[in-house]
């Protein structure tokens, strides 16, 4: 791939070389097993010439990063009638404040927070028949992958320890903003959170999103400006209170989970993934964003 100076193995040492101070996520008690010793990196050119180092084939929790891709369902199914329930701004807060919601009279900042990621997953259990099943299809079909599972031990972990998510969807409710009940909406979003994908799958879905809107199969799951308003608010939200600071050292949008993964794109160009279990105080992968800060400075590719 001669177009990238950087080879991902020069990446790689760079970040061995940093001493990992993130912590795994532990408020979910299932994902505080995981090992923090991961690492890896998959590089999907959008032409085939895939590179890839370390973890890049093994599932973790992808958490936040499905926020996503409930959104794109959520656009699919009733299109722009989703930001009558929710903006597309900045939050400027964790990933889980209540504060704003309250204040804002239960209008989430933006569907890349829990209390719009809640919202969305109530979208999708009035609109789908079959919502966990639909949805994961879905996602297997973005992928081009039907192996991709929930992991239910995760799920039900969630759900034991998701006293602040009840909180957010108890106060969506008081506020209108949440049609269905507050347990069918938090089992399909523990569920969304609870999906496990590798980098290289995760990848695979988020070609459409560098790609115009088509998957790698070239079939069409969202229109050119459908992607571009998500591209918008992955670079300005998808980071919560981090979202200036990735802009600043990555310039890419994407999009982060507690799970440890992180997901970036340059439309037309490239998606890169990384996997990295140990998280910086604000819920982002330590080594995840240092790694994606190499690439794009390095590279020199990035949307500035
Ligand atoms: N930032 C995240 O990945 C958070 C997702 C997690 N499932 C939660 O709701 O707390």
């Amino acid at each position: 791939m001669q177009d990238y100076r950087v080879s991902l193995e020069e990446i790689h040492t760079y970040v061995k070389n940093i001493e990992d101070t993130g912590k795994v996520a532990s408020y979910i008690p299932e994902l505080a097993n995981v090992n923090k010793a991961h690492f890896g990196i998959y590089l999907n050119n959008l032409k085939g010439e895939d590179q890839h180092i370390g973890d890049y084939n093994i599932p973790f929790s992808v958490q936040s990063i499905s926020k996503v891709l409930t959104l794109s369902k959520a656009l699919q199914l009733i299109g722009t009638d989703v930001w009558k329930r929710m903006d597309v701004e900045p939050s400027g807060d964790p990933f889980n404040h209540l504060s704003l919601l309250e204040l804002e009279e239960g209008i989430p900042r933006n569907p890349l927070i829990n209390a719009g990621a809640i919202v969305i997953a109530d979208i999708l259990v009035s609109e789908l028949k079959d919502p966990k099943n639909e949805f994961l299809q879905f996602v297997r079909d973005i992928t081009n992958d039907q192996t991709i599972a929930f992991n239910e031990k995760v799920a039900l972990s969630e759900k034991n320890t998701g006293f602040v998510n009840y909180a957010t969807a108890n106060l969506l409710k008081s506020f209108g903003n949440l049609k269905n009940d507050v347990e069918t909406v938090l089992d399909f979003y523990f569920h969304q959170c609870a999906l496990e994908m590798t980098c290289k799958q995760l990848s695979n879905a988020f070609y459409l999103f560098a790609n115009r809107g088509n998957c790698m199969r070239d079939v069409a799951h969202l229109s050119l400006t459908q992607v571009k308003r998500i591209n918008a608010i992955m670079l300005t939200c998808g980071f919560y209170d981090e979202a200036g600071e990735f802009a600043f050292e990555v310039g890419l949008p994407g999009k982060s989970g507690v799970g440890g993964g992180i997901v970036a794109l340059l439309p037309n160009e490239f998606v890169i993934v990384t996997w990295s279990p140990g998280l910086n105080p604000k819920g982002n992968s330590y080594l995840g964003m240092q790694a994606l800060e190499q690439f794009t400075t390095k590279t020199g590719k990035s949307i500035f």
